[in-house]
């Protein structure tokens, strides 16, 4: 007797229970807003060159992440807030994975040519990347704040409020250490009431409390798990931000840039810049 696989001349056959009318009922479409998410994607260049769609996709993909990013960096703060550090590291974790994901992702982006790209850049006007809103917050939530980004975005906007909010808001940083304190690790109080709008800038005094950490990990294990879990945060960003910069690169060579800046020149100052310098500083002191 031939066994039922559920396949017939190479196709599946639908189970019985499967749905199919969702008249009244919830689909898959309507859950996710697919009408409206798919009817974004809005080329410019006439006739529409194929390319352009690459460059929308690869853009809206990113913002999407780095919304789920900015969920997860608020919560990583309130559960430091709250004392739950384990949980505060569980959405580190995941901004980590998604980070990752994006740099890879820039691997999809590099199949555009030069050539192609200059077939359409035109288009793009003075539009680029800078003016994101979500990436500012990100780099604000992570302590790279720079009041003068405000000026991009117009007062009583939803872009302004995100930008403005992260910027008078504490970091992810800044809660960790309020939290190390609270925990009896004593961080010094000009930190603990610094103006959470600056840009954090190394503070030799915090690197004592990390030697107290990193001497004895058994003896401060929690804090030592979570000191690393910031450090591969710090190289998953920094890896997106140098696969963006060799993108860059390799497609507008050292143009300068749609947004008003040097371009290459200007993205790879970024790369001096780390959200978390005592815990490199730490590790030179290590014995
Ligand atoms: C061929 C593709 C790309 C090129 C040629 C390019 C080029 C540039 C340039 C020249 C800048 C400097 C600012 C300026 O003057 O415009 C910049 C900034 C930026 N771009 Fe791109 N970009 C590309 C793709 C992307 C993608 C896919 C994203 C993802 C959202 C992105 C996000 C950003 C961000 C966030 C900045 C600001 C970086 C900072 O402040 O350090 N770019 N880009
Ligand atoms: N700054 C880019 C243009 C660009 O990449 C861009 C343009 C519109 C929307 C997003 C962009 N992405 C990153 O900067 C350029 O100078 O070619």
């Amino acid at each position: 007797m031939e066994q039922d696989t559920g396949v017939e001349n190479g196709e599946r056959r639908l189970e019985e229970g499967v749905r199919t009318d969702f008249t009244a009922a919830m689909s898959y479409a309507d859950y996710l807003g697919l009408d409206t998410l798919l009817a974004s994607q809005h080329p410019l260049s006439e006739p529409v060159h194929p390319d352009e769609m690459l460059f929308i996709i690869q853009h809206q993909t990113t913002e999407l992440w780095f919304k789920l990013i900015i969920q997860e960096l608020s919560g990583a703060r309130d559960f430091f807030d709250a004392d739950n550090n384990e949980r505060a590291r569980k959405s580190i974790a995941r901004v980590k994975h998604i980070m990752r994901t994006l740099a890879e992702q820039w691997s999809v982006l590099a199949t555009l040519t030069p050539s192609e790209y200059a077939e359409f850049r035109g288009v793009l006007g003075s539009a680029s990347g800078f003016q994101s809103a979500q990436y500012r917050a990100v780099e604000f939530l992570l302590g790279n704040k720079n009041t003068s980004m405000l000026r991009l975005y117009a007062e009583g906007t939803p872009e302004r409020e995100l930008v403005e909010g992260a910027l008078r808001s504490p970091t992810v940083y800044d809660a960790f250490l309020r939290a190390l304190d609270r925990s009896g690790l004593a961080v010094p109080q000009s930190i603990l009431e610094r103006d959470v709008s600056q840009a954090w800038v190394e503070h030799p005094e915090l690197t004592g409390v990390f030697e107290q950490i990193y001497r004895d990990p058994a003896a401060h294990w929690e804090a030592y798990a979570t000191c690393e879990d910031l450090v591969d945060l710090e190289d998953a960003f920094q890896f997106w931000r140098f696969r963006h910069l060799r993108t860059v690169q390799r497609t507008i060579g050292f143009k300068t840039g749609t947004g008003g800046s040097t371009g290459v020149d200007f993205l790879k100052r970024a790369l001096e810049l780390t959200f978390f310098p005592e815990l490199i500083t730490v590790r030179t002191h290590l014995k």
